[in-house]
């Protein structure tokens, strides 16, 4: 699903206006319908209601919305915040139809300000998309007075105050939802870490605007959503063999880090590769063969590190169709010039997670030898090694983006939401998984999944997004099965499911 920016937003909207056609006011009111029936869905009429509408098309929803409420027999107050002397044309016509059907309350003042009770429900619509700058003045006082409320907050749109796709300061004051329901696409501002306070439980609702127009722009910005997930998994052929699944590498493991190459082992075997070999260090060597008999396993002949030598042979890394390094491999010497030497020999994309990439940000001329589309998997601070700090969400976006082009390389950047920056610099961003995920270990079973589809000939792009969206959601299994806090890497690795 494409991500748009507001202007691009309004731009729909006026096209969906003159294409449909349909004039404004009846898209204000399928859109103030389209929420009530997302409403009804889950709060019943026993809940009172209060609304708290702004002067623009967010408050003209708001007054819609109120008015389908109390059609539908909620007991509803609504609150118009004055905050400037002018009112919108859609939001006056629906102003004059409202007034007709209840006395409205208007705040212009704080002590307008109504109280808030804990079993009431409050809809937000103050400001939506529209918002350019700090809320202040008594819009301000309103907000802090709903957050400051026991009532549950469900915002139309946006949470008023939040930028939908810019950086707020500091000190705004935004309002914070315990939902927000969005027209028609996502905003880039509702996938942001530091954002998370002011989106809540987020849901997508369709107002029909014109998916010409949403097909037809462009954007660098795309959410997975599971359809596409599901449409990019390959089916086996009836005649297929081991052969056809490509034979794997990974370069795992440490003295008191083997756990890390059982979990990518044990996850690569689990999505489909059909030969997987595994080098470990030489103390590594019987719980592999004990933890993972499905794999073969390639003793290294240093005791504790990877060096990437072997009483068999040094390693033909040519040989296989994708490689894996890094989980638990620590920082040693000889692993740094195994690195340097898998980085120098293998051409096919790579996947570098976890010490590797320390390595990478330690030394940074091997960066040049990275083969291009190779996937890296850094989590946050990672990826801050290898880059640089960054002041807000969105400039981490950009640096995220010129580090996939620079290097013509795919970066899965982990976290609620897991980034995925492509070469071309478009940023996929994941729909699936929960905090569950944040456990040990649940990295190196993404490690071991992105090089099982590598070798199973999967673009990295492609690799990369339904990867990181299986992985989600073997968390979300596991989540609704027995729960998020007890969650372990092994649970998710077992609930792959690919179908
Ligand atoms: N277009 C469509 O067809 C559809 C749109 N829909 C709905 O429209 C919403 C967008 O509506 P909107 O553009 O009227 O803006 P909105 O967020 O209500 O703000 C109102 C005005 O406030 C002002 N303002 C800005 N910042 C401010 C501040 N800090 N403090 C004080 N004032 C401030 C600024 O006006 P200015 O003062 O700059 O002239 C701004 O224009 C969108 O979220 C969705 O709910 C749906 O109905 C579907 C169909
Ligand atoms: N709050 C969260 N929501 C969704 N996924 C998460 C969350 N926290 C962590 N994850 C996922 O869990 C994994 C953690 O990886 P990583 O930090 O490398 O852990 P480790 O190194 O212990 O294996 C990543 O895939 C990340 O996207
Ligand atoms: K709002």
């Amino acid at each position: 699903m494409k991500i748009l920016s507001v202007e691009q937003i309004r731009q729909l909207d006026q096209y969906t206006i003159q294409h449909e056609p349909i004039a404004p006011i009846n898209l204000m009111e399928r859109a103030a319908q389209t929420f009530v029936d997302w409403f009804t869905a889950r709060f019943t009429t026993s809940y009172p209601v209060k609304l708290f509408c702004g002067l623009g098309n967010n408050g003209g929803d708001g007054l819609a919305i109120a008015r389908i409420l109390m059609q539908q027999g909620y007991t509803i107050e609504v609150n118009i915040v004055r905050y400037a002397p002018r009112e919108s044309d859609d939001f006056m016509h629906n102003h004059r139809r409202l007034k007709l059907l209840t006395t409205l309350n208007y705040i212009e003042q704080p002590n307008n300000i109504p109280a808030i009770r804990h079993n009431e429900i409050v809809i937000d619509a103050i400001f939506g998309s529209g918002l350019d700058r700090p809320v202040d003045g008594i819009a301000k006082s309103v907000i802090e007075t709903i957050n400051r409320a026991p009532a549950k907050v469900v915002s139309v749109d946006i949470a008023s105050g939040l930028y939908p796709d810019k950086p707020n300061g500091p000190d705004d004051v935004i309002i914070e939802p315990d939902y927000t329901v969005t027209f028609q696409l996502p905003k880039i501002g509702f996938l942001l870490p530091r954002n998370s306070r002011y989106v809540g439980q987020w849901h997508i609702i369709d107002i029909k605007l014109s998916k010409r127009f949403i097909d037809q722009t462009p954007t660098p910005y795309f959410y997975t959503t599971p359809e596409e997930a599901r449409l990019l998994l390959r089916q086996r052929e009836r005649f297929s063999h081991k052969g056809t699944f490509g034979h794997a590498l990974l370069l795992v493991g440490s003295y008191g880090k083997i756990g890390a190459g059982v979990l990518a082992a044990r996850a690569c075997l689990r999505s489909g590769v059909g030969l997987l070999t595994v080098q470990a260090p030489r103390c590594g060597y019987a719980v592999l063969q004990t933890a993972v008999p499905e794999a073969m396993c390639r003793p290294d002949t240093h005791q504790y590190v990877l060096s990437g030598q072997s009483e068999i042979e040094g390693i033909p890394y040519e040989e296989f169709t994708a490689i894996g390094v890094g989980p638990g491999i620590g920082k040693a010497p000889e692993t740094a010039n195994m690195l340097r030497t898998l980085l120098s020999q293998y051409r096919n994309p790579l996947v570098i997670d976890a010490d590797a990439l320390n390595l990478l940000a330690e030394n940074r001329d091997l960066m040049s030898l990275i083969p291009e589309h190779s996937i890296l998997t850094p989590h946050p601070k990672e990826f801050e090694r290898l880059t640089q700090k960054w002041e807000n969400d969105y400039d981490k976006l950009e640096i995220l983006c010129d580090f996939a082009r620079r290097y013509r390389i795919v970066v899965v950047l982990k976290g609620a939401h897991t980034a995925i920056a492509t070469p071309e610099g478009d940023i996929h961003f994941n729909s699936s998984g929960n905090p569950g995920l944040s456990t040990g270990g649940t990295g190196d079973v993404l490690t071991g999944i992105l090089t099982a589809l590598l070798a199973q000939g999967y673009d990295s792009v492609e690799a990369a997004v339904l990867g990181v969206y299986q992985h989600g959601l073997a968390g979300d299994l596991v989540g609704r099965q027995r729960g998020q806090i007890g969650m372990t890497a092994t649970d998710v690795l077992d609930a792959l499911r690919w179908s």
